[in-house]
């Protein structure tokens, strides 16, 4: 276990209204808003937490999804640890759009290696009757598109909300540890007259 705390960046995407600035505030200060107003750019809060010993201070970026403010939130891409990729189960449009906005991430943070970065997908708004996308067809999805992680939530209900903050601390850990493996690996391979460097990189 490290004692040195860890800065990690994760920004939230996904089209307006499906509950991004809700769920971050959720998780920072634990209030609600049932009215709460669109996005203008980007806005960020802090949040300390531990993930399996790990002691981490979690910058969440909160976008705006509306196409309008595009602009203002493409050049906050880069340097972002992990994506929450963020659509509401009654807005079947939003779920549609996060091919979208997978891309548009990869694209403005200059992704190199798009494969092997940490997206989890967030289906929010599940305290409501009506859905629109099921929990199967979401998970067909992350399984078909990079088998991402997904999780439901609900903003309103603080549901799952600390959970998927957690599961995207673990997601970028997992990565930097397979990376940490692999730099081992070549390390060993130097000495080594065998074939066993590691198979990831
Ligand atoms: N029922 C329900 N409503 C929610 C939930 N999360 C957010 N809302 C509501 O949905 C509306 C939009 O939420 P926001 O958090 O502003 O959405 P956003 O994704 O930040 O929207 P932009 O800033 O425009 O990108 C607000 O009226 C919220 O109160 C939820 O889990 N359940
Ligand atoms: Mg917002």
């Amino acid at each position: 276990m490290s004692g040195k705390s860890l800065l990690l960046k994760v920004i939230l995407l996904g089209d307006g209204g499906v509950g991004k600035s809700s769920l971050m505030n959720r998780y920072v200060t634990n209030k609600f808003d049932s009215q709460a107003f669109h996005t203008i750019g980007v806005e960020f809060l802090n949040r300390d937490l531990e993930v399996d010993g790990r002691f981490v201070t979690l910058q969440i970026w909160d976008t705006a999804g509306q196409e309008r403010f595009k602009s203002l939130r493409t050049p906050f891409y880069r340097g972002a640890d992990c994506c929450l990729l963020t659509f509401s189960v009654d807005d079947r449009q939003s779920f549609e759009n996060l091919s979208n906005w997978q891309k548009e991430f990869v694209y403005y943070a200059d992704v190199k290696d798009p494969e092997h970065f940490p997206f989890v997908v967030l289906g929010n708004k599940i305290d409501k009757l009506e859905r629109q996308v099921s929990t199967e067809e979401a998970q067909t999805w992350c399984m078909e598109n990079g088998n991402y992680p997904y999780l439901e939530t609900s903003a309103k209900d603080d549901t799952n909300v600390a959970v998927a903050f957690e599961e995207a601390v673990r997601q970028v850990l997992a990565v930097e540890e397979q990376l940490e493996h692999c730099m081992l690996g070549h390390t060993i391979d130097l000495h080594s007259s065998s074939k066993s460097g590691s198979s990831c990189c």
